[in-house]
């Protein structure tokens, strides 16, 4: 049984369609990565997984319970954390502030405090920052906060959304090194939303593209290994050749190369 299971789900903001028809299934223990241009409907996916966003169509099952219609709050007590796009982090408040918040719906106190230092032991940059405003923290160092901060309530499923934005290539490689870390010590399974294919292939098991709020591509990292299908789903057309005027939305035209 797939530790997650995305059935059919349509998601509409208004007039504004989001999803239709995502299905995705997630083995316990792997990484899945969502790629796709802006607006393709990623941060939708992720948020429908966490409750925050309720499709009109589909199911969503998780650890074989459906939980569409499920508060968010719920959801994460049943092991589900989502580490938002923009981090979302408390910038007045100290590391270990944001890590205390975390892990507010806990109620081993105890464990928690073990659990502070586990993961505090695999971010020393972290540690050596502890009581810092988290505002002060850099981008790279933000991530990593709020990755922790995800992992402090102590999910099965983490939900990444674009970890990479805004931060160097070096520091991008350093939080995928964590996240995996991080699997391999908590026993996390991982989806992980990116514009880019870059690190996905590097890092994923399963690769995933989004396009106008429909999967056009599914496979082994290994399958899709040497980029051409990627760049055929994601852009529509294979990318270097010229698209059809009509085939070109304004969307597409602005994500050139992010594949
Ligand atoms: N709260 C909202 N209200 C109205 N439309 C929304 C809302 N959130 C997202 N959308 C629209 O839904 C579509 C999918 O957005 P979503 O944020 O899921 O895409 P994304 O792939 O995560 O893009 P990005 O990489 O820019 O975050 C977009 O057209 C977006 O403008």
């Amino acid at each position: 049984m797939a530790l997650l299971d995305v059935s059919d789900i349509h998601v509409r903001y208004g007039d504004m369609v989001a999803l239709r028809g995502l299905s995705l299934k997630v083995e316990e223990g792997e990484v899945v990565c969502i790629i796709g241009p802006n607006g393709a409907g990623k941060s939708t996916t992720l948020a429908a997984i966490a409750g925050g966003v309720r499709p009109y169509r589909g199911e969503i099952r998780y650890d074989g319970q459906p939980i569409l219609g499920t508060p968010p709050d719920k959801i994460a007590t049943m092991g589900v954390s989502l580490v938002p796009e923009g981090r979302h982090i408390f910038g007045s408040l100290t590391v270990a502030e944001n890590l205390i918040i975390g892990a507010y719906m806990r109620k081993d106190k105890a464990e928690v405090a073990r659990d502070r230092e586990r993961i505090l032991a695999l971010l020393p940059r972290l540690a050596e920052r502890i009581d810092f405003p988290a505002g002060r923290l850099s981008g790279g160092e933000q991530q990593m906060l709020a990755v922790a901060r995800a992992v402090m309530t102590r999910p099965k499923l983490l939900l990444v959304d674009e970890p990479s934005l805004g931060l160097a290539p070096k520091i991008v490689d350093q939080i995928y090194e964590i996240l995996l870390e991080l699997r391999k010590t908590e026993g996390l399974t991982l989806v992980i939303n990116e514009q880019s294919s870059n690190r996905v292939l590097k890092f994923a098991d399963r690769v995933n593209v989004l396009r106008q709020g429909e999967i056009r591509l599914a496979g082994t990292a290994a399958e899709l290994a040497d980029g051409a299908a990627i760049r055929q789903a994601y852009f529509g057309f294979e990318h270097g050749a010229q698209p059809a005027p009509a085939m070109q939305t304004p969307t597409q035209a602005s994500t050139g190369g992010a594949a």
